[in-house]
């Protein structure tokens, strides 16, 4: 049977201050950590199931009917969550995104978007409340979600070959029900819909331009994403990852791109966009999205904090240690307590894994102990 990688806390993390500190009377709304990175983005998984099996991810040969998920109990709670990132919002997150595992899994999850479109930023603004998910379930869900109060989302879409892409997913999943979710989404009002592409050498690489011709002025985002090494169990190889110079090379020898400017601070992907006959953008077209975490790392300002499933805070993808706020929740411990608790742990953050792994020694994975994605929330 597999064993579950479940970090320790991090001995550090108070699971109830003894005393309120001095943070309390540092005014909330920008922490920085050490690198001088604010805190906007939380992700938040909420279940570490997936109806979905991708190599890259979960593959099948270790998420088996034997492995052992969280039990319920353990998991945060809708209330749970939403205390945690009301908490988040006063330190400054302004974006929130849902993922796991199949946040569309977790049942009744329109309850909890509705809690959390609820929340306002200090200066009384919502937050950009957003989804990243597989799509099997979106045809069903998407009006759902977005009267529940859920801005826009994003989906995962790995080939438009109905054979590439069920042997991808590894349960045989048909691309049309995924199509056919992207177009409930549509239709049911959500907008700036993404679709994420995990490009692997040598197994969906021709996909690339259908994909791009495909999504091309339909007002959906294409973004090619690195196969990354995260996590211990897709046996990962750099010869499996197409670098992102590549694939735009690839795009730009069909249809005609130039580049864009970011849009926002901490953004992952480099954005490009079509462009019409003078060699301008033509916003009718749309654009694509490269997110390179192997080849061009984009830790500089990378301004995320991710809460797994059970509670656990991370300060990167590819952290080793999380920090218990479960326990610190169900302590007993007054929202001031909570959030006092919090700014410390960002503060002192130094993480910039992808920077540093071209100078981390080889991983055999025994050097260090890797979250799964799916656990940690994509
Ligand atoms: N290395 C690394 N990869 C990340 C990070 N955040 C996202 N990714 C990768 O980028 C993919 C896309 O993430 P998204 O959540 O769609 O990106 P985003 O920029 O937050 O989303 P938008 O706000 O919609 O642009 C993820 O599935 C990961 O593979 C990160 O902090 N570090
Ligand atoms: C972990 S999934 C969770 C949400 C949902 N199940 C989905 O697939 O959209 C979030 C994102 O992580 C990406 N991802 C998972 N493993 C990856 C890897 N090894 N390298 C790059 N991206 C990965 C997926 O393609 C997906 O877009
Ligand atoms: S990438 Fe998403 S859909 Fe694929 S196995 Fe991971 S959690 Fe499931
Ligand atoms: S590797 Fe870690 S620090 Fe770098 S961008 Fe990703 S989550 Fe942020």
């Amino acid at each position: 049977m597999a064993e579950r990688v479940i970090p320790l806390v991090d001995e550090r993390a108070p699971t109830r201050p003894a005393a309120v500190p001095s943070l309390l009377q540092t005014p909330t709304g920008d922490l920085q950590d050490r690198l001088g990175r604010s805190l906007r983005d939380l992700r938040i998984s909420i279940t570490d199931r997936c109806n979905f099996r991708c190599s890259y991810c979960m593959p099948k040969e270790v998420f088996d009917k034997n492995y052992r998920y969280l039990p319920h109990g353990s998991l945060l709670s809708f209330e749970e969550i939403t205390r945690t990132a009301r908490l988040f919002v006063q330190h400054g997150v302004q974006k929130i995104r849902l993922t796991g595992g199949e946040p569309l899994l977790r049942k009744n999850v329109e309850t909890l978007v509705e809690q959390l479109s609820a929340l306002r930023t200090p200066g009384g603004q919502p937050l950009d409340l957003t989804l990243t998910t597989n799509g099997s379930l979106l045809a069903r869900k998407a009006r759902a979600l977005k009267d529940a109060g859920l801005n826009r989302v994003t989906v995962s879409l790995d080939g438009l070959d109905d054979a590439v892409f069920r042997s991808m997913n590894d349960v045989d999943f048909p691309v049309s029900d995924v199509l056919a979710g992207i177009e409930a989404a549509q239709a049911a009002g959500l907008t700036n819909i993404k679709v994420n592409m995990v490009v692997k050498r040598g197994t969906n690489e021709d996909q690339i331009l259908p994909m791009a011709r495909h999504f091309q002025g339909t007002g959906v985002t294409l973004r090619f994403i690195e196969y990354m090494d995260v996590g211990a169990t897709n046996g990962w190889r750099m010869d499996e990852v197409l670098p992102s110079d590549e694939v735009i090379a690839r795009l730009r020898a069909e249809l005609p791109l130039v580049p864009l400017q970011a849009s926002a601070t901490g953004e992952t992907a480099v954005r490009w966009g079509y462009a019409d006959a003078r060699g301008l953008h033509d916003p009718s077209l749309g654009e694509v999205g490269v997110i390179s975490s192997v080849t061009h790392a984009f830790c500089g300002d990378c301004n995320r904090a991710r809460l797994s499933t059970e509670g656990r805070l991370y300060l990167c993808l590819f952290a080793s240690e999380g920090w218990d706020l479960r326990s610190l929740l169900r302590s007993g411990a007054s929202d001031a307590e909570v959030a006092a608790a919090l700014a410390p742990i960002w503060q002192q953050r130094s993480d910039r894994y992808s920077e540093l792994r071209a100078s981390l020694p080889a991983s055999n994975g025994t050097q260090r102990r890797r979250i799964e994605m799916s656990y940690i929330g994509g």
